[in-house]
């Protein structure tokens, strides 16, 4: 989608830090809180360890070890609810998720990820418990909460949903099971949309609960594994992306406006170090690898935090050597979210009492706040004519691919093995283009019978309010109101003088007066007939839309 160059306001990725209580691991050594929030200024200060913590004891052996302070956009302290400036789950979703929600029904790309050490609340954060739903569900419930609050007929709503895993450097489809050997997914790049995960599962939904099983599903298909710091430690990169598609048709002008936003929630692997959760063979191998992802996207970070990058950039020099994406899968996929076309948010969690990891975070976020990216709004103007002309292109390619999948399949059965061999892979790499095309155009022309059954409900209205205006005319020639003479003549003359609502039963009417009688009549019969003209629009479009219908087998929605 094209994106719409007028509006470009910029702006830094927003950071925020949130520390969770004590778990009972640290009760139990008597772990002292090193983290302080101030809710006036939102600065963090990490406190200097306790030398009697043996959990900070590596901390202890370096010369310098003071305390710290870092402001950021906002500091969550969700350590002790019984302070009055605890953040809640809904406080967090409030703070952020909420605005962010606002730039997608703007037609932004937004992008929220959590960071931090295993175990220190990201999971939480994002997804949250059954009780205490995270920012994932209560931005799909806010979602569809103002998608129904907006119902109107000249407006429809498309929302798709993709789950993936980044685990040992393989993308992994969270909405397909499991198999063994595990399938991997291949990354794309493509001109226009930048790298992409081929062939992944996007769902249409059309509700919260329907999204929420989704959610859930790929959720408990996430790969996970006990560690010494969290007993259902995630072990890979979850992106759960939701694409928001807003149609909007203005029924005068037949032209419609389509902005698409890209909701991208992200929660990182934990940035453990192997020492600390005591990691072995699998483990250790799968860390380093997560570290992988992560030491890049640190990399990543101080590329794009460095003035430098800002002053090339405004120079409009290639930042393609400068910025490592490629260097990892993660930071390949999010390039668009981390330095492009995106408004970008990292919420550093932070465990209340690991000095050195805590430090790592808050300095990995710090620099984070420097990033700017170029977040535009995905705006999109199409003509109906334009809408068909794309429907019929894509119907002459996959036309075109059936003819050569046939052609394939005759010659194959008359060569030799390795032919056959050789002919199935294309084949079956065809069969792949042709099933993305007629999805593709499948997913147009659902979107052409939004635009349909808008056009629908927009003359349905129409109808149902001239229906009442002709009725009130009817209404008004069969019984008018009749005023008696004698009344008549306790009135003035002023009062004579005819209305078009009002009729006298008067003799003595003038031939004026007669013609004023006549008006209502042509204009019903000009109702009439400007209503009868709507009723087989209509017929028209229902049958339009049935036989859309049939042709490809879509269901349409009540
Ligand atoms: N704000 C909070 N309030 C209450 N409990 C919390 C909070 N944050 C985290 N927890 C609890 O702390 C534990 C670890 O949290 P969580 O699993 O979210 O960590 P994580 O950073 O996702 O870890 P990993 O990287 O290993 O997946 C969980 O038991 C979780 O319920």
């Amino acid at each position: 989608m094209a994106p719409n160059n007028g509006l470009n306001p910029g702006g830094n990725v927003k950071v925020v830090v949130r520390v969770r209580a004590f778990l009972p691991r640290e009760i139990e050594r008597g772990a002292q809180c090193l983290i302080q929030m101030n809710p006036h200024t939102q600065s963090t200060k990490l406190l200097a360890p306790p030398s009697t913590d043996p959990a900070n004891s590596r901390a202890q052996t370096r010369k310098v070890v003071d305390e710290k302070l870092f402001t950021f956009d906002n500091s969550f302290w969700s350590h002790n609810p019984r302070d009055a400036h605890y953040a809640t789950q809904e406080d967090v979703y409030n703070c952020l998720g909420e605005e962010f929600l606002d730039h997608n029904f703007e037609g932004y790309h937004t992008c929220i990820f959590a960071y931090g050490q295993t175990g220190s609340g990201k999971s939480y954060t994002m997804m949250g418990t059954p009780e205490q739903s995270g920012l994932i569900p209560r931005t799909c419930e806010d979602l569809f909460q103002r998608i129904e609050a907006n119902e109107s007929a000249n407006i429809s709503y498309s929302v798709r949903v993709s789950y993936f895993e980044v685990y040992n450097e393989h993308v992994r489809d969270l909405f397909q099971p499991r198999t063994d050997p595990p399938q991997y997914l291949k990354i794309r790049e493509s001109p226009t949309e930048g790298p992409y995960v081929k062939d992944l599962t996007e769902i249409q939904v059309k509700n919260y609960a329907e999204i929420l099983k989704y959610m859930r599903m790929g959720d408990n298909s996430r790969t996970v594994a006990s560690t010494k710091m969290n007993d259902t430690s995630s072990r890979s990169h979850a992106v759960f992306t939701i694409m928001l598609k807003q149609i909007h048709h203005d029924y005068h002008t037949d032209e419609t406006t389509e902005r698409l936003a890209r909701i991208r929630l992200v929660d990182l692997a934990g940035s453990e170090r192997a020492k600390a959760t005591e990691a072995t063979g699998q483990r250790l191998r799968e860390g380093g690898n997560i570290n992988k992802s992560l030491t890049t996207l640190g990399r990543v970070i101080a590329a794009l935090a460095d003035p430098k990058h800002s002053r090339m950039h405004s120079k409009q020099r290639s930042n393609r050597d400068i910025v490592p994406y490629r260097d990892s899968i993660l930071t390949w996929l999010l390039k668009d979210s981390l330095g492009g076309n995106s408004k970008t948010a990292m919420i550093a969690c932070i465990a209340p009492s690991d000095y050195d990891e805590t430090l790592s975070t808050l300095r990995y976020a710090d620099q984070a706040k420097h990033i700017r990216t170029k977040a535009i709004v995905n705006q999109d103007h199409v003509s109906s004519g334009e809408k068909d002309a794309q429907i019929n292109e894509m119907a002459e390619t996959i036309r075109a691919l059936r003819w050569t999948l046939s052609q394939q399949q005759q010659n194959g059965s008359a060569s030799v093995m390795k032919a056959v061999q050789e002919s199935a892979d294309a084949q079956s790499e065809k069969i792949r283009e042709f099933t993305t095309k007629y999805e593709n155009m499948l997913q147009i022309m659902e979107e052409k019978l939004a635009i349909s059954e808008s056009k629908v409900r927009q003359l349905e209205e129409e109808k149902e309010a001239l229906s009442i205006h002709l009725k009130l005319v009817l209404d008004e020639l069969k019984n008018p109101i009749i005023i008696h003479k004698e009344e008549n003549e306790s009135v003035g003359e002023r009062s004579r003088v005819p209305t078009p609502d009002m009729i006298y039963e008067d003799e003595t009417a003038s031939s004026d007066e007669m013609e004023s009688d006549s008006e209502p009549d042509e204009e019903a019969m000009e109702m009439q007939a400007e209503m009868e003209a709507l009723i087989s629009d209509l017929g028209m479009f229902k049958k339009k839309i049935a036989a859309d219908h049939e042709t490809f087998g879509i269901s349409v929605a009540a």
